[in-house]
């Protein structure tokens, strides 16, 4: 049943000085916010981004375009400002926050580099477990406490975003192993693997998923073999954002596997998650499918890192501007629809 806020909201978006839904999906993000905020007069607050960055022992066994290197490399990258997601989320004003979670490098000490390091990279999967269970319990801890101290700068809405080259692989695993689905719908180039190359990408994780068919699909023990560490602290960071009543902003194909694991950890987590986006990445078509959501924006991005929630953000701003700013019909004096 309908509260009598929901009411109230529905009520506002549809007196507002337009035909009755013509602003789209604008309105069904305003009712969103609204809803999560319990209010009529929603704000979106000091909006943040946080990139966990991790490495992956799969990354070894020919799954990535790029060498692993590059984790590191990009992280410098972030903390320099030269990357896509510093352009974008200093143009809308997003407060990023850089997070270690497990990169195979020693960085020096940098005000810019939050120290979340579990290990210098996940085990390779095709041989044990990428986590223990301590290491993949610690992730979710640790994803929780930044989001808790995030919100103690007075933030309400925040989108994540991750670096790390292999983990399009664990995202693929564990998707199919969590939906039950085959493996292949879950597969794709990733960060730019020609045809032959999935077909390896495919032979290997293959592979992972023979050696570790005693997994059935619990989603601490599927994120703790096939995950990376990025992606475990990044579903414990969903989990306490939703719990603290903030907008979760879900970036692409691994951020989105990311939210499943927390969906199937707390299905409370679906009520304040927006899909800024649908990646070009074969496997998140699907999974968005899956979820039944209808993602922002289709830029035919596959960068991650955050990039498609700072793309989305300033939608959702003009979506909170209409429902907060724009007259009604009955206080600018015009006429409603005509009974006809
Ligand atoms: O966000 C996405 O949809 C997305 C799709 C494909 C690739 N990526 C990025 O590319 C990297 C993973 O690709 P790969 O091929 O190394 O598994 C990782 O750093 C991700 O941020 C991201
Ligand atoms: C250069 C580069 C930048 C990235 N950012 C997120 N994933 C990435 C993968 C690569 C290869």
């Amino acid at each position: 049943m309908q509260s009598s806020l929901s009411k109230e909201i529905q009520h506002k978006i549809d007196h507002k000085t337009k035909p009755v839904g013509a602003l789209g999906k604008l309105e069904k993000l305003a009712f969103q916010v609204a809803s999560v905020q319990n209010t009529l007069t929603p704000e979106l607050t000091k909006p943040h981004i946080i990139i966990f960055a991790a490495s992956h022992g799969i990354a070894s066994s020919g799954v990535s375009a790029y060498p692993s290197e590059v984790t590191p490399q990009m992280v410098l990258n972030f903390i320099n400002g030269g990357a896509a997601i510093n352009v974008f989320t200093k143009q809308h004003g997003i407060n990023l926050w850089l997070v270690d979670a497990g990169v195979d490098y020693d960085f020096d000490q940098n005000e810019r580099l939050i120290h979340a390091k579990i290990s210098h990279g996940t085990r390779n999967f095709l041989k044990e477990a990428a986590m223990t269970k301590e290491e993949c319990e610690n992730c979710l801890l640790k994803g929780a406490e930044l989001v808790r101290k995030v919100q103690d700068t007075g933030c309400n809405v925040i989108g994540f975003g991750e670096m790390g080259i292999g983990n399009t692989s664990s995202a693929s695993l564990i998707m199919s192993k969590l939906l039950n689905i085959p493996l292949e719908d879950c597969v794709g180039k990733g960060s730019g693997l020609n045809d032959a190359q999935v077909i390896h990408k495919m032979s290997v994780l293959n592979k992972a998923l023979e050696k570790h068919s005693d997994v059935d699909d619990d989603p601490l023990k599927v994120l703790q073999t096939f995950g990376g560490y990025e992606i475990a602290m990044m579903c414990g960071a969903m989990l306490e954002a939703a719990k603290l009543k903030m907008i979760v902003l879900v970036d692409g194909f691994i951020a989105s596997v990311s939210f499943l694991c927390a969906l199937k950890m707390n299905s409370s987590v679906q009520d304040y998650a927006v899909f800024c986006h649908q990646s070009n990445e074969k496997g998140h078509q699907l999974l968005v499918q899956k979820l039944g959501v209808d993602p922002v924006l289709k830029m035919d991005m596959r960068l991650g890192e955050g990039t498609g929630c700072a793309l989305a953000y300033p939608i959702l701003q003009s979506a909170v501007f209409f429902f907060t700013e724009m007259a009604s019909f009955e206080s600018a004096g015009v006429s409603q629809k005509a009974e006809l």
